[in-house]
């Protein structure tokens, strides 16, 4: 009898669901239980999975998520969520390890843990410290814009994506995007912020942009975010007013891919009193897969760094 971990993906034949086996295969102390292709939406065959399991990462849509947590709590099985049905409830856990002193404890405790929006990762990452800190106040109305690839927009929009694709598409205008909730209330944020996200026509990779206009002074801003993330394993807090040499004059939103890396970065201007605060990660990486696994392994008990990046082969 194996003495590993047995977890469970309901969704594994979908983006998230996928990227997070490729990642499960090689891990030491994780044996993942496959459900029968052709049963693998039968509410009975799934929840005979997550009872044989000690976690289930639920890798579905909103409503199905809520229905796989009622399946869940009847036999009591502990669950990582990763759509975004649970990421702003009471009796949730939000899976950010690196936001606070007390995350961890939390999550490694928690039977119920929702992980982080790709784009709200960025965000609540940079903002979270600045407003903790009193240098962004919570009143300040705020505007935040954003670039995914399409992965993000899961089967779907990969295979219209495959077919026909705009070099650009801005959407998110009905100022409702389903990550606002979770941004505000993770940020500390009283005023509601502006969220204007796009799609670019590449797979995956993403930068989130939150400009200060007379805001804060940006020295400030860095050496706040570069204390409050240092020994942290996935955030880099990059050089202030430094863009990577290798591709300068752009900032690229692909250079993480496949890694749970997160780079933060600020760019200011003393003068005009202009900072511009941007995040990059792999929408699948650390937007989704990259923390999933980060999280389980928390979960778990075990170093949180094993197999959180895709394996390169
Ligand atoms: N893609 C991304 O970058 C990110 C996604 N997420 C979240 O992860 C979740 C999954 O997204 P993603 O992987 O992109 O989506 P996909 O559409 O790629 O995959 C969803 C999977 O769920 C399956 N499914 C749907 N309904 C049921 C059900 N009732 N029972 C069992 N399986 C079901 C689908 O089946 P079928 O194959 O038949 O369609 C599909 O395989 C979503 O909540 C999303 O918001 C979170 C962060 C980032
Ligand atoms: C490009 C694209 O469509 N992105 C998705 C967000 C990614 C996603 O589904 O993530 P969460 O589960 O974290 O919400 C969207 O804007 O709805």
């Amino acid at each position: 009898m194996s003495n590993k971990y047995r977890v469970f993906i309901d969704g594994q034949a979908g983006t998230t669901g996928l990227q997070i086996q490729q990642r499960l295969i090689n891990h030491p102390h994780i044996e993942l239980l496959t459900i029968d292709e052709a049963r693998r939406k039968e509410a009975q065959a799934r929840q005979e999975m997550m009872s044989a399991a000690d976690i289930t990462i639920l890798c579905l849509p909103d409503a199905a998520a809520r229905e796989a947590v009622a399946l869940a709590d009847a036999v009591g099985a502990r669950v990582l969520d990763a759509s975004s049905a649970h990421r702003t409830e009471a009796d949730w856990v939000y899976g950010m390890p690196e936001l606070g002193a007390d995350r961890r404890a939390a999550i490694r405790q928690s039977s119920h843990v929702s992980n982080p929006g790709c784009y709200a990762t960025g965000a609540i990452t940079l903002l979270a410290p600045l407003v903790q800190r009193g240098l962004i106040g919570a009143q300040t109305p705020l505007a935040i814009n954003a670039i995914s690839g399409y992965s993000g927009g899961g089967k779907a929009m990969i295979e219209r994506y495959q077919q026909t694709a705009p070099g650009y598409a801005a959407y998110g205008l009905g100022f409702d995007h389903k990550h606002l909730k979770e941004i505000q209330k993770w940020s500390g944020l009283a005023v509601r912020p502006i969220f204007q996200p796009a799609v670019g026509d590449y797979a995956q990779g993403m930068l989130v942009f939150i400009p200060l206009n007379n805001v804060l002074d940006g020295d400030s801003a860095w050496r706040a975010l570069d204390e409050f993330y240092a020994g942290e394993a996935f955030i880099r807090v990059m050089p202030l007013n430094a863009l990577p040499e290798e591709s300068a004059p752009f900032l690229l939103p692909e250079a993480l891919n496949n890694s749970n890396m997160l780079e933060l970065f600020v760019f200011s201007h003393a003068e005009h009193r202009q900072t511009l605060l941007a995040a990059r990660l792999d929408n699948l990486g650390k937007g989704a897969s990259g923390a999933a696994v980060q999280n389980l392994n928390i979960m778990l008990g075990l170093p949180e760094d094993i197999c959180v990046n895709l394996p390169t082969d």
